[in-house]
């Protein structure tokens, strides 16, 4: 029997040096590819040098046509052409700012940031964050696609390697964040393969958005595209509320007031011209509808009775007008004669869930549940605003079509409100800092991509100019309510 040897001959540790194949050709096979060769790197030279002309214009073209004019006429034309350039900038920056931005600084510090920032440190950060892959053939790296500075942030297209999954680069937020000098990143996918990543260098929505003047009348206002505040990308928050259902979801102190407020100012003038009813539920004892009860057509200020009263009436008033619109309209429109109603629930989850009467509270959720699931054609809109979104509080999250997430405490939370997938297609609504109240990620239905905006700080001096506006001599479309009388929590 042979003997086995005491211990493993330990494995030769080294890299085999790897020899290119084609050293090992005869020298007259290397004589007949050479042209072929040659002619192959020189393509592939040509096609680097136009990629780098189509990703850098701006920085390739500028000093080349410096160049050539220096060349051809000398250093005089070269200065003056250099004056004559800054000149129409200034003019340009100086008649029309935001074009300026768009067309010619931004696409500027689109080509030095990813020159200077983005392709110097790619491949050293994503070897040393780990989103590289080795194997026997070779490295795998994700690849820089474009970029796009827009002032605030950088938005940087990648394109994963194969087999990777946005978590990795979710999981990596900080690390990119830090290493590229960015106060913070977001993770977006765009496709399949495809994510961008948003490095965030201040925050646009950091100062409230003051509100606007009240209109006059009702006459611009679209009830599919109400102005309630501002995007970050500085377009106007445009809320749908007509053929929509409105689920508004924040901790306490997220700013849910100011969604809620800036919406019923903006409807204040088609209140005043009967074209929109506002009718409230305020579980809070009017801590929040309290601020102005005279627009509001009806308004209950407990859980009880009399508020599920309201919602059935309401609910009622859903499957009456569906029975007569039946066959004749698909939705709800002015020339119904009748007003949109609007029905704002402050802390919904009091309703429907913190009721301790078991037969309110299945009174309210059946009612509730009929105007968000029926409500929407005959023109019966719910607003409903709530501090915790989970299942057993609003079961039902997936009948409201339009979803504002405010500031949440958990990752989990922005699945609930907004929708599986909404998170990771960049919605961080748990990261929205404390001290901005009002900014929330907005999620609608058949809009794929989220949007981060901030509400209208509606002021209480705004909320006094509502009242005096409310109850002006000239609002006499409906009969407002008399001062709620806070001992029976009802006023209608
Ligand atoms: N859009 C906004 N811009 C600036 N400040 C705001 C905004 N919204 C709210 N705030 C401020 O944040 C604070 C809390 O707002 P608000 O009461 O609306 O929060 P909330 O979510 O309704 O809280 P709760 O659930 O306790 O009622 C208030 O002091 C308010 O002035």
């Amino acid at each position: 029997m042979r003997r086995r040897p005491l211990a493993e001959p330990a494995p030769l540790e080294i890299k085999r040096p790897q020899v290119p194949w084609w050293v090992l050709l005869p020298w007259w096979a290397l004589l007949l590819l050479s042209p072929f060769a040659l002619t192959w790197w020189a393509l592939l030279l040509l096609i680097r040098v136009l990629g780098l002309l189509c990703r850098y214009p701006v920085m390739f073209v500028t000093p080349l046509a410096g160049w050539l004019v220096y060349r051809h006429f000398g250093v005089w034309p070269l200065v003056l052409g250099v004056l004559v350039l800054v000149n129409v900038l200034a003019l340009w920056a100086g008649l029309h700012w935001a074009s300026f931005l768009r067309h010619a600084w931004y696409r500027l510090g689109s080509e030095w940031r990813r020159l200077t920032v983005y392709a110097r440190q790619w491949r050293t950060v994503m070897r040393l964050a780990d989103l590289v892959k080795e194997t026997k053939s070779g490295e795998y790296r994700p690849k820089l696609r474009a970029v796009r500075a827009e002032g605030w942030r950088d938005r940087v297209r990648v394109r994963m390697i194969p087999a990777q999954a946005p978590d990795v680069w979710e999981a990596r937020r900080e690390n990119l964040a830090h290493s590229f000098g960015a106060h913070s990143c977001r993770v977006r996918v765009l496709r399949p393969r495809t994510i961008e990543l948003d490095f965030v260098h201040r925050d646009p929505l950091a100062r409230p958005v003051e509100t606007p003047v009240l209109a006059e009348d009702a006459q611009g206002l679209d009830l599919k595209r109400i102005t309630v505040g501002r995007t970050e990308t500085g377009k106007p928050w445009r809320v749908r509320l007509l053929g929509s259902q409105l689920l508004v979801v924040g901790v306490p102190g997220a700013g849910k007031g100011s969604v809620l407020w800036a919406l019923v100012w903006q409807l204040a003038p088609a209140v005043r011209a009967g074209l929109v009813r506002l009718v409230g539920v305020d579980p809070k004892g009017g801590m929040e509808l309290g601020q102005c009860p005279e627009i509001f057509d009806r308004i209950v200020f407990d859980n009880g009775p009399a508020a599920v009263e309201l919602l059935e009436q309401i609910a009622a008033e859903v499957k009456e007008r569906a029975a007569r619109y039946r066959g004749v309209r698909r939705l709800w429109a002015r020339e119904t004669g009748e007003p949109l109603t609007v029905l704002v629930v402050d802390e919904l989850a009091d309703v429907i869930a913190y009721q301790v009467d078991k037969n309110l509270r299945e009174r309210a959720t059946r009612a509730v549940q009929t105007i968000t699931s029926q409500g929407r054609a005959p023109g019966c809109v719910l607003v409903g605003l709530v501090q915790d979104p989970r299942k057993e509080i609003v079961g039902f999250r997936h009948l409201f079509s339009t979803r504002v997430a405010l500031r949440l405490d958990e990752p989990q939370q922005v699945d609930m409100v907004l929708g599986d997938g909404v998170r990771l297609r960049g919605a961080a609504a748990h990261e929205i800092s404390e001290n901005t109240p009002g900014v929330a990620w907005v999620k609608e239905d058949g809009q794929r991509e989220p949007v981060r905006a901030r509400a209208f700080h509606v002021t209480d001096a705004n909320l006094a100019e509502l009242r005096e506006y409310a109850t002006a001599a000239d609002a006499t479309v409906h009969e407002f309510p008399a001062l709620p009388d806070c001992t029976d929590g009802v006023a209608a």
